[in-house]
């Protein structure tokens, strides 16, 4: 049986609805459900220049080749192109809360999600700070981890949504075990790694240089790697962030722990910006989205590339399959 997966159309005046209207331009190995405004789609689809045949959602149905099924959740008011309105926060949310009750019920084996506009959803007076922390607090899960995907590498964080100024204080023992058993953990059930090779960054420059630079590596993070090594995880670390990323040392791991969001994210996103993925480790449905924001300034040009969306997909696919495998082996 092929798996279901919900595609969040995300904020109606940016990108999302086209990019997920040309989700029917592939062929999948799986049946895509929109969630989002069926007019609202149908009709940026057509604006961006890429008119598509849309058709309501019916669970009991099967899905149709150059067809977008779509499960239809009105807008709370009228969307303009590149203009957000907080009064359409409650219908964002609403898409999030309704894929996200799909996965936990087994309707969808998982969530797919299109940009959302933090400030906007701020704005309407709903303290929002992403997906990742808005989807680990629906679903009462008390710590989860940001990976991003692509161009060859896979990036996870301690940190995420923070003022630079906060990060340091968040980079607790506690903080940095509970992630690197999730990224570890994630690794091996969801992507199929049976013995994952973490490369784990420092905070300071040089990772702290010996202590004279910092001592978090020193005090914090060195005294965590070694008790996880003892337990036979294979980490090295805590390696000096600026040549983590060379393509030897790159070589040597499945995937990067960076300490906090710009320290690892710039990389990555150089590295594949258009085709890169964010991916949401440690909750209990698979989550991926795209790496890309609302790009308010080509909403309804046509000119936003679907690539980071269609690799969204790919990558949700993929940890389907790694868990079903993993199942089944069991
Ligand atoms: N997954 C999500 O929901 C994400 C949401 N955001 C949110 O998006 C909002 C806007 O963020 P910005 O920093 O302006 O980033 P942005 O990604 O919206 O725009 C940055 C630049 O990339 C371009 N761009 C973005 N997506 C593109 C695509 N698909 N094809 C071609 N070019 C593309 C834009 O035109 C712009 O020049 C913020 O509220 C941010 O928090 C940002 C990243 C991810
Ligand atoms: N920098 C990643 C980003 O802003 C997306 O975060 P989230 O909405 O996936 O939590």
């Amino acid at each position: 049986m092929p798996p279901r997966l919900a595609i969040t159309s995300g904020e109606p005046a940016g990108v999302g609805p086209e990019l997920c209207a040309r989700l029917v331009e592939r062929s999948w190995p799986a049946r895509l459900v929109v969630l989002g405004d069926i007019d609202l789609i149908r009709e940026r689809a057509a604006q961006a220049g890429r008119p598509v045949a849309v058709r309501p959602y019916e669970p009991a149905g099967r899905a149709e080749s150059g067809v977008l099924e779509v499960l239809h959740l009105p807008l709370a008011v009228p969307a303009r192109v590149g203009v957000p309105d907080p009064a359409n926060a409650c219908h964002v949310l609403g898409l999030l809360d309704r894929a996200l009750a799909g996965c936990v019920g087994g309707e969808f084996a998982g969530m797919v999600t299109a940009p959302v506009h933090k400030g906007v959803i701020c704005d309407a007076g709903v303290p929002f700070s992403g997906h990742t922390e808005y989807l680990a607090e629906r679903t009462g899960t008390p710590r989860v981890v940001m990976m991003l995907v692509g161009g060859g590498l896979r990036v996870a964080l301690v940190t995420t949504h923070l003022p630079l100024s906060a990060v340091p204080a968040a980079i607790t023992q506690d903080a940095v075990e509970r992630t690197l058993r999730i990224l570890h953990g994630d690794l091996a059930t969801r992507f199929g790694l049976a013995a994952p090779r973490i490369l784990v960054a420092g905070l300071n420059p040089h990772a702290g240089e010996g202590g004279h630079l910092g001592r978090e590596e020193i005090e914090v993070i060195a005294p965590v790697l070694e008790r996880l090594r003892a337990e036979g995880m294979r980490l090295a670390g805590p390696l000096p962030a600026d040549t983590l990323f060379v393509p030897h040392t790159l070589s040597q791991g499945d995937a990067v722990l960076a300490m906090y969001h710009d320290q690892g994210l710039p990389v990555l996103k150089h590295a594949s910006f258009g085709g890169g993925v964010n991916v949401t480790l440690g909750l209990p449905v698979i989550r991926t989205s795209v790496d890309h924001g609302t790009a308010f300034d080509l909403a309804g040009t046509g000119r936003a590339d679907p690539g980071s969306l269609y690799a969204a997909v790919d990558v949700a696919l993929a940890m389907i399959a790694a868990v079903r495998n993993g199942a089944a082996a069991a």
